[in-house]
């Protein structure tokens, strides 16, 4: 006790203490005066940090009197470990969007949600993340020539998971779309067999959780704190990291040792030609660097290990969403859709391919529908102004630097303005949108799911808009038409579909949600 006394340990205890209180209770806003604050109530004790935790308890009540009270005006959004943010009007949508990244960013944004210096193992892989552009061009333009792995890989999973016998069974629906989307998924990130390692796809879903959670925990912490709490808090990320380079690592070094060969002797036959996967380009993109630290394992692995965190709790969400939606409609929605997908799969010999999923217009139309009504993006475009002077949105508002503002994306996407019955699941919504012919041909293929726009921000919106949808469209249209040609579902007793939950800003399907499935006498 005497020690805790003594004047060297006191002093610099007595000052964090006092800088924490100040940080959390009294520390101004720097978000412009004159903007309403939802969730402020004045007159009340720390109204500034009980609006933040109010928001943050009760976020879509939070978006809901935005729009009520404030439908076209910017508004400040304080949220606990979230920021204070400022939500633009949807007027000014496009204003977001067309600001460069010099101005408005998305990338510092996401180090900043990410804390990503603390939870990555390896920040210089986010920092420079060089897999995005593998995403966006190369694993885009290869969607034609992996449809066929991605439909072996879905029949197998879905096997697997769900069984071929066809007896009526009862299972989460959640948990085995994670565990098929994981290989499948992985099948065009590192291959066959890897993507179908219990302990792969364990990790990979492992360290999804575990980066949103260490991070928002990090941002509760006041900064000059989180040297101190950042490390011990990442812990469990990083060694998940490290098990899954552990994993992955025989992979890699054979696949390195055959590149290297093929270098080598590139007449030499006896070498196989390297897999088309992600892994393969990214083993190409680094060796094309000159930069040996790019073809560690730790950084191979750690490059598709950050690919799993961006991909597979969104397609998860997505694919778990879109089958509630349907089973929980009407049996001739499947009907008519099972009808689509027979009658196109036998145009095209059977034989999945590009050209086969993009002719399923009503499939399209269901994930796009689905994904209206059920997305996890509650408010989108995250970016945190940059420009050192700020910024001046259209209306007037002057935001500084160091802010973040956001856009409204739930509100949008379930307005009757814009979706007459918005709260409707109408599933054939954009497929009768696209069928008329009145319309000009590019403002009808505007309705596809993969295709953003100012209402329609499932997939982000504008050049930061999320690299993987054009794979992501194609993936999940695939999972979803292998389910309804191969099995029956069944409601699972009385009461409409099972709500989505709100986790702070997030929206998520009800994970623990139940289905009665059996499969499909052929
Ligand atoms: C239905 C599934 C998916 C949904 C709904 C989704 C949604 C999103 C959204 C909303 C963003 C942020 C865009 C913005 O702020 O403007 C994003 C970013 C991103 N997504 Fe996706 N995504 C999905 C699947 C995928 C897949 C399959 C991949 C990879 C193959 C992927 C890779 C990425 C990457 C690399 C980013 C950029 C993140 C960053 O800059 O830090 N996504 N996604």
């Amino acid at each position: 006790m005497e020690v805790l006394m003594r004047p060297a340990v006191l002093a610099p205890v007595v000052v964090l203490v006092t800088y924490t209180i100040y940080q959390l209770f009294f520390k101004a806003s720097t978000l412009p005066k004159k903007l309403p604050i939802i969730g402020y109530r004045k007159g009340q004790w720390l109204p500034m940090m009980r609006a933040r935790w109010r928001n943050a308890a009760n976020f879509k009540e939070t978006i809901l009197e935005a729009e009520r009270e404030f439908p076209d005006q910017a508004v400040v959004l304080p949220i606990a470990g979230g920021g204070d943010m400022v939500l633009l009007p949807r007027s000014e949508i496009q204003f977001v969007v067309d600001q460069p990244d010099s101005v408005l960013c998305m990338h510092t944004q996401v180090l900043e949600s990410l804390q990503a210096d603390y939870v990555f193992a390896d920040p210089s892989l986010v920092h420079n993340p060089l897999h995005h552009k593998l995403v966006s061009t190369t694993l885009t333009s290869q969607i034609g020539n992996l449809v066929p792995d991605v439909a072996e890989e879905t029949a197998f999973s879905f096997a697997k998971e769900w069984g071929t016998d066809t007896e009526w069974k009862e299972l989460c629906l959640y948990e085995t779309m994670c565990r098929v989307i994981g290989s499948v998924t992985n099948r065009v990130f590192v291959g066959k067999p890897s993507c179908r390692d219990p302990e792969l796809l364990r990790l990979g879903m492992k360290y999804a959780k575990f980066v949103p959670t260490t991070a928002q925990l990090l941002r509760l912490i006041p900064k000059p704190l989180r040297t101190l709490a950042g490390p011990l808090a990442s812990i469990p990320a990083h060694i998940c990291t490290r098990q899954f380079e552990a994993v992955l690592r025989p992979e890699i070094q054979r696949r390195l040792a055959d590149y290297d060969a093929r270098q080598r002797d590139p007449e030499d036959k006896s070498i196989a030609p390297g897999p088309n996967d992600f892994l393969q380009w990214s083993i190409h993109q680094a060796k094309e660097t000159g930069d040996p630290y790019m073809w560690t394992t730790a950084t191979l692995a750690g490059r598709v290990l950050l690919l799993n965190f961006a991909a597979i709790h969104t397609s998860a969400f997505s694919i778990t969403s879109a089958i509630l939606d349907l089973v929980f409609s009407k049996q001739e929605y499947v009907d008519e859709l099972r009808a689509e997908i027979e009658h196109v799969l036998a145009e095209h010999g059977g034989e999945w391919n590009k050209r086969a999923l993009a002719k399923m217009v009503k499939l399209d139309s269901i994930m796009r529908e689905s994904s209206r009504l059920n997305s996890f993006v509650t408010v989108g475009l995250a970016r945190r102004v940059v420009a050192p002077g700020g910024i001046t949105t259209p209306s007037g508002v002057e935001i500084p630097q160091g802010a973040t503002v956001v856009v409204p994306s739930y509100t949008v996407m379930q307005d009757e303005g814009v979706y007459p019955d918005p709260h409707e699941f109408k599933p054939f919504r954009f497929a009768e949108q696209r069928s008329d012919e009145s319309v000009e041909y590019v403002k009808r293929a505007a309705k596809s799911f993969a295709t953003t726009s100012t209402d329609f921000l499932a997939f982000g919106h504008g050049r930061n808009a999320c690299p993987g949808r054009f794979f992501a469209a194609n993936e999940l249209k695939l999972m979803l038409a292998h389910m309804v040609l191969s099995y029956d579902l069944e409601i699972k007793g009385p009461g409409g579909r099972p709500r989505n939950t709100w986790f702070g800003l997030i929206r998520v399907p009800p994970m623990a949600a139940n289905i009665r499935i059996k499969r499909r006498a052929t």
